[in-house]
């Protein structure tokens, strides 16, 4: 399935919290909506599975040759970020409860609640309240609460949160897995470090907006962050004559060993920065950090 977000705006009562936000999610792609807090991430999340309308713009989702304005409720599933399963029932009630609504029939709901609450390795909790259980198994059984009608469209707000490390290992494995299977996968998530292993397409919103969208190397063109270059030199060198350089430099950090760490603009021109440190002394070392999605990120939404 795919979706298209086009041009879409939201406004609460002070804010606007959504501002002619485009974007289209695949069948086969994980995208993934990362922001800080008050980003807009959940309003947007929330029109596109209906809960709530744009004020202006549209959202619209094809299948196949078939385009429609409005979703069924077995055509997705929607982790949501304040939680809404029943927690004085127990987990099977909730699951039973959640497979009818989304109208699977008995046997299968009770088939795919039994697979999934082996994958997750919550079938001894089965008959136990929600309430009785860790915040991370309830997220779990929410998660299950999600996909036991195998959707074509997966709708995540938050899915890692409250979850240990391994946990959010197996999460991202289901991902991987419903991006193998086809499905179209949407999810907002503050973890940059899984993020950046498993989407596709990234969508970086601040106070609304959209900032940068894309693969990871798009986004990282968009942004232009700063570039971080550690130069060594074969000879001792005037400080002085480094510090003619510092025009192009936002910092320049002395290190021993003839050693030097520059900070400058995204745009600069590597090739005429070498040439240009030569002249000053032979050049032994020159390298660039590499910047992952958590400084890119952090740079953009401190600017
Ligand atoms: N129902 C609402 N009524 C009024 N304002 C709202 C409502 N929902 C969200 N907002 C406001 O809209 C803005 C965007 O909030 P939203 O929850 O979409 O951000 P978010 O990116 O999901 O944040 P977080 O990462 O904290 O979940 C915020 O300023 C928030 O206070």
């Amino acid at each position: 399935m795919q979706v298209d977000v086009i041009g879409v705006c939201k406004d609460y009562a002070t804010v606007r919290a959504v501002d002619e936000v485009s974007l289209s999610a695949r069948g086969g792609e994980i995208l993934a909506l990362l922001g800080p807090n008050g980003a807009g991430k959940s309003s947007l999340v929330r029109m596109m599975v209906g809960l709530t309308q744009p004020d202006s713009g549209s959202i619209s989702y094809q299948t196949g040759d078939v385009a429609s304005a409005t979703l069924a409720t077995t055509q997705f599933g929607y982790l949501p970020e304040d939680r809404g399963l029943y927690l004085d029932r127990t987990v099977q009630d909730n699951l039973r409860y959640i497979a009818k609504l989304r109208g699977m029939a008995r046997d299968d709901a009770q088939k795919s609640i039994a697979n999934w609450l082996q994958r997750f390795d919550l079938s001894e909790r089965a008959s136990e309240p929600m309430r009785q259980l860790s915040k991370g198994n309830q997220q779990k059984v929410q998660l299950i609460a999600t996909l036991l009608h195998s959707p074509q469209l997966v709708i995540l707000d938050e899915p890692f949160s409250g979850l240990d490390p391994v946990n959010q290992e197996f999460v991202l494995s289901v991902l991987e897995e419903l991006r193998s299977a086809g499905k179209t996968v949407i999810l907002s998530a503050h973890q940059m470090a899984l993020v950046e292993r498993m989407a596709d397409q990234l969508v970086l919103m601040n106070r609304g907006r959209v900032i940068a969208q894309g693969s990871l190397a798009e986004v990282r063109a968009t942004l232009q962050p700063q570039q971080s270059i550690r130069v060594q030199f074969a000879d001792t060198i005037d400080e002085a004559q480094l510090a003619e350089l510092e025009g192009d430099m936002n910092t320049v950090v002395a290190h021993p060993n003839n050693t030097f760490e520059l900070t400058c603009g995204g745009q600069i021109d590597l090739a005429q920065l070498l040439t240009r440190l030569q002249s000053l002394a032979p050049v032994v070392q020159f390298s660039r950090q590499h910047y992952g999605l958590h400084e890119l990120y952090l740079q953009a939404v401190q600017a």
